[in-house]
């Protein structure tokens, strides 16, 4: 009997797997131990301590072979795995209730797979197992999931058993794995793939087609080179095993399978050790037997989560095994105990990443040469990090912006708002002066008349004085503070969303977001004691306006471009009317309406007459709308003439000349109002926007959010992308060349029997697996 590894070439059959790598044999010892019904040495090494145990598992690290190779599988993962590059891993298989588990976690020391009758692995576990002999901890990483470290074995089983239950009872199985790493001084390193089990058929509430999608799932990952850990109970008939059926099928000489059967204490110890030297399926690696049941109390198991439980087990293991004189008699031919598995999957691992050595560095080869021409050909070599990107992009903008402060100033407010002013004076002159409604087309005003008149009243007419001076109160307490501060905040909200535009932070969500908060935050705090500054200084002219000559010629000017601007616009709409209905309909829809305006004819006697007439309600509609438009247009006429007048040459005569006056006030109101809009918001604004933006975009964002946000940009995250690809593949190659270095500096010593290549070892007539098991 085997307790510890047999060195290269210590025997075994080759044919039922009566050798195993490792340490040094001792079957002598153990038989001699094993007498003595648990003895803490009894399977190779002390169980006593805890001190024993880590120094047990640094013996264990003899090959530092696999160690690397785990790095460099890690490196390449985050290149981003293609076939050619993925290394070896041992992959579990086995029916429901198996033993799979229990047989992990007597690997790990802890219990923390998911449990329970609702088939919980769902998904592939890909599990790296590193060991830290200096560590203290022992603790599981998420490798996607950013939860950092857990020491909590039972938060690592929740989490995994939320992940797998997270795939849809629908679909039973993913084959999206999860990755977990487990570091600890006790585990040895390996990288294992823990698969749903097999089933004989679909439970109640499964779809039918779930055994043929996990033996799917299970035949993708148990092809070579990834070594076969066939999971079989020793109380089911090995000949019904679907783990060893399905190995068969793939390694059908049985070169890259360990047999493991499980549950060796529920049968006779004869048929156990029958099972054992099984003669059906024959493997190179050979089987081990293992009784993997964590030590029960009451029903309960007596140890939580965070308690090693590797000596339990393997003091139960041996106190099983010791008391059956029948395994010791067996003598060499048998592999038994978690110990020796544990080696066994060490030292074939450690043999076949020996085996892929040569393969992966061709592939990392190839990888980076493609990955080197695609940089030189895109990027031209140009480095490019997160960090400089986010720098560069701030620069641009920051000088976009001073530009554009150079080129929105005083005068350009001025303008908007006198603008938005002018717009509010003609809305007055409409409302109080030009009043027709488009829907009142039946009675003519009697401010119509009145209108005409204006020019011809007494100087004195207590009509229009009321009129010019409701007029301009109304545009004096129109409430400027707040319309002229929300004109300029949104012409700089707008402005500033312009200029993201045409900066590299169109593409950037998170540089956007930044930008308008850092635009909002500004105007929002300063917009209220700006609208009042403002309302206070214009408030003396909701009194008193007093009026220069200048001025008044100046908006004389300025009123006639308006009224002649307004007036483009009317006869505009009505030609565009015009051609929408045609002119014919159209005149025919405007004699109607204006007849019946002359007749001021009831509603219901016109609808009669419009329907007896063949005019449809539409039509109606644009006759009255173009009657509307056609006098809008001869009052504005009327009213250019007016002002061109001698009449309203002279700013004595302001109540003949409502327009001039108003447009004046409008300036005098634009003119104080720009003055502290300048002060309070424009020049707040510039200074404090550039610091704002630091704020958000600058020195307090974290790596990761830097790198979140330069990835945002398609192209941007296409080129760090291939520059770190590029990277970490020089950096999987160094690695690698570091490792075959090692590999043949121990090969030409003699110190190994591994070969870098099949066929290139010493005694190659051994076959693949010569010399080691
Ligand atoms: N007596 C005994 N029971 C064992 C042994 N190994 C596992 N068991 C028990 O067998 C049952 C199934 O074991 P698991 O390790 O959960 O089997 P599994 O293959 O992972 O099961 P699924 O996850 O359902 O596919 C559990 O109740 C274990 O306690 C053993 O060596 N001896």
């Amino acid at each position: 009997m085997q307790f510890g590894g047999a060195t290269a070439g210590t025997g075994g059959d080759g044919a039922n797997g009566g050798g195993d790598g490792g340490e040094g044999g001792n079957g002598g010892k153990g038989k001699a131990l094993a007498a003595a019904s648990g003895a803490a040495t009894a399977f190779g090494y002390s169980t006593s301590d805890e001190e024993g145990k880590k120094q047990a598992a640094k013996d264990d690290q003899i090959m530092v072979l696999t160690k690397k190779m785990i790095e460099i599988r890690n490196i390449l993962q985050r290149v981003g795995q293609t076939g050619a590059l993925t290394l070896p891993s041992i992959v579990v298989i086995g029916s429901q209730s198996s033993g799979k588990s229990s047989v992990l976690e007597a690997i790990v020391g802890h219990e923390f797979l998911p449990k329970g009758a609702n088939m919980v692995t769902r998904r592939p576990i890909e599990l790296t197992l590193v060991n830290t002999p200096e560590g203290t901890q022992e603790y599981g990483e998420f490798a996607d999931l950013g939860l950092g470290k857990l020491t909590d074995f039972s938060s690592i089983q929740r989490t995994l058993t939320d992940l797998n239950l997270a795939v849809p009872e629908e679909d039973c199985v993913s084959d999206d794995p999860i990755r977990l790493s487990i570091y600890s001084p006790t585990v040895p390193d390996l990288s294992l793939i823990d698969l749903p089990g097999y089933i004989q058929i679909a439970g109640e509430n499964q779809p039918e087609e779930l055994k043929g999608k996990i033996a799917a799932l299970c035949d993708k990952y148990i092809q070579a080179p990834n070594v076969i850990l066939a999971i079989s109970a020793a109380d089911v008939d090995l000949a019904n095993s679907t783990a060893l059926r399905a190995s068969r099928r793939v390694d059908p000489r049985g070169e890259r399978t360990i047999g493991v059967i499980t549950k060796m204490d529920l049968v006779e110890p004869a048929r156990a050790l029958a099972i054992l030297n099984d003669k059906n399926y024959p493997l190179r690696l050979g089987y081990v037997g293992v009784v993997c049941k964590v030590p029960q109390h009451g029903g309960l198991a007596v140890f939580s989560r965070n308690t090693n439980i590797t000596s339990a087990i393997t003091k139960n293991e041996n106190s099983y095994f010791g008391a059956h004189p029948e395994f010791a008699a067996d003598g060499e031919r048998i592999t038994i105990g978690t110990p020796n598995l544990k080696k066994k999957l060490m030292t074939v691992l450690e043999q076949t990443m020996a085996q892929s050595l040569q393969g992966t560095s061709d592939a990392i080869h190839q990888e980076l040469e493609e990955a080197t021409y695609e940089f030189k050909v895109q990027y031209n070599d140009r480095m490019l990090t997160a960090e400089t990107y986010l720098a560069e992009s701030l620069d641009a903008f920051k000088h976009s912006f001073k530009e554009f402060t150079e080129s929105f100033g005083r005068p350009q407010v001025r303008e908007l708002l006198k603008h938005e002013l002018d717009q509010k004076v003609l809305d007055l002159l409409a409302q109080r002066y030009w009043n027709r409604p488009i829907n009142d087309s039946n009675r003519p005003r009697p401010d119509d008349r009145a209108l005409a008149e204006l020019p011809t009243s007494e100087a004195d007419s207590a009509f229009w004085h009321r009129k010019l001076d409701a007029s301009t109160s109304s545009l004096t307490k129109l409430g400027i503070g707040r319309m002229s501060t929300n004109v300029l905040a949104t012409a700089l909200t707008q402005h500033m969303e312009r200029l993201v535009e045409g900066s590299t932070f169109k593409e950037h969500p998170f540089a956007r977001s930044a930008i308008q908060e850092a635009t909002n935050t500004i105007l929002n705090e300063r917009f209220y004691s700006t609208a009042d500054q403002v309302e206070n200084c214009i408030k003396p002219y909701k009194f008193e306006i007093d009026v220069e000559d200048r001025e008044w010629d100046s908006s004389r000017h300025n009123v006639q471009n308006l009224l002649k601007e307004e007036l483009r616009q009317c006869e505009d709409s009505l030609k565009s009317l015009k051609n929408t209905v045609g002119s014919k309909k159209l005149g025919q829809a405007m004699t109607f309406v204006e007849k019946a305006r002359a007749e001021a004819l009831p509603i219901r006697d016109m609808h009669e007459r419009r329907e007896a007439t063949g005019i449809s309600q539409a039509l109606l509609e644009r006759g009255r709308e173009a009657v509307f438009l056609k006098d809008r247009a001869e009052l504005i006429k009327m009213r250019l003439g007016a002002v061109k007048s001698k009449q309203c040459n002279n700013k004595e005569n302001k109540y003949y000349c409502p327009e001039i006056f108003l447009d004046v006030v409008a300036d005098k109101l634009t003119a104080t109002a720009v003055l502290f809009l300048n002060v309070e918001l424009l020049s707040e604004f510039y200074y404090n926007f550039p610091r704002e933006l630091d704020n958000r975009l600058g020195r307090h964002l974290t790596h990761d959010q830097i790198e979140a946000f330069a990835r945002e940009d398609p192209k941007i995250r296409k080129h760090i992308d291939l520059q770190q690809r590029k990277q970490l593949l020089e950096l999987a190659l160094q690695k690698m060349d570091s490792v075959m270095a090692l590999e043949n500096s121990k090969i030409s010593s003699g110190a190994s029997e591994l070969p870098l290549r099949p066929g290139r070892s010493k005694d190659s007539g051994r076959g693949r697996w010569g010399g080691m098991f």
